[in-house]
């Protein structure tokens, strides 16, 4: 793929990686930044999406100051939340998180945000966070202890990952199927052809 401007991915997902490749947009470098995402007492999951995005971004931008390779370099970040009301969802990494989790989610309505921060070459901070909803059917005992069988809730916010065996899970989405996958496509795009960025560099390649 060619591209023009050099892109920073903040991120070790595999998701924002292949999400953006989707778009046509190779990422020149992957950064993931290893920050801290504990929530603060009482903090809105819209709010934790804002300040992980932007977090991850300037960790990275911090990370390559001085370094005249990445001066003109874009720098992008995502962190995405689940909640359900106000509660805030883990990323889970152990089974019994991913139970409690399903178990939640089984036949209710819950959102998922996804902060996306942009740093343009001249270090202007953009940030935008994008809200989704998904109702889930009622989960069986049998839907859940197979699904965690799977591993596929494993390092996913919320116990679930929706481009797996979960998509199967979802009744009703309204809003960005990407943003809940990981990056919103349409909102990213927005975010960096407004900074100048050249989404269609990649396009006739992709
Ligand atoms: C809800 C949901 C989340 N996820 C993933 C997206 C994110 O990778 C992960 C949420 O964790 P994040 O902290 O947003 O990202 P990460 O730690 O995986 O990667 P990064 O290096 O960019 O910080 O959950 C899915 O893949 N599918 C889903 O349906």
């Amino acid at each position: 793929m060619a591209q023009t401007e050099k892109l920073i991915l903040a991120s070790g997902s595999p998701r924002r990686v292949e999400l953006l490749a989707q778009a046509g947009i190779e990422a020149a470098r992957l950064m993931p930044m290893d920050i801290d995402e504990t929530p603060k007492r009482s903090e809105h999951p819209r709010s934790l999406a804002r300040r992980l995005s932007t977090g991850k971004a300037q960790a990275a931008l911090a990370a390559i100051k001085g370094d005249p390779a990445h001066a003109g370099s874009y720098i992008l970040a995502a962190d995405t939340v689940v909640s359900v009301g106000r509660r805030i969802l883990p990323k889970t990494e152990m089974v019994d998180e991913a139970s409690s989790a399903l178990h939640l989610l089984s036949g209710r309505s819950h959102r998922v945000f996804t902060g996306v921060c942009l740093i343009t070459p001249d270090r202007t901070v953009r940030q935008k966070v994008i809200d989704t909803k998904v109702r889930f059917k009622r989960l069986s005992t049998t839907d859940i202890e197979n699904y965690l069988a799977s591993g596929q809730w494993r390092g996913k916010a919320g116990g679930y990952a929706i481009q797996g065996i979960a998509g199967s899970f979802v009744v009703k989405l309204v809003g960005s199927y990407t943003n809940v996958v990981g990056l919103p496509l349409y909102e990213t795009l927005t975010l960096l052809s407004g900074e100048g960025f050249d989404v269609h560099a990649g396009w006739a390649d992709a």
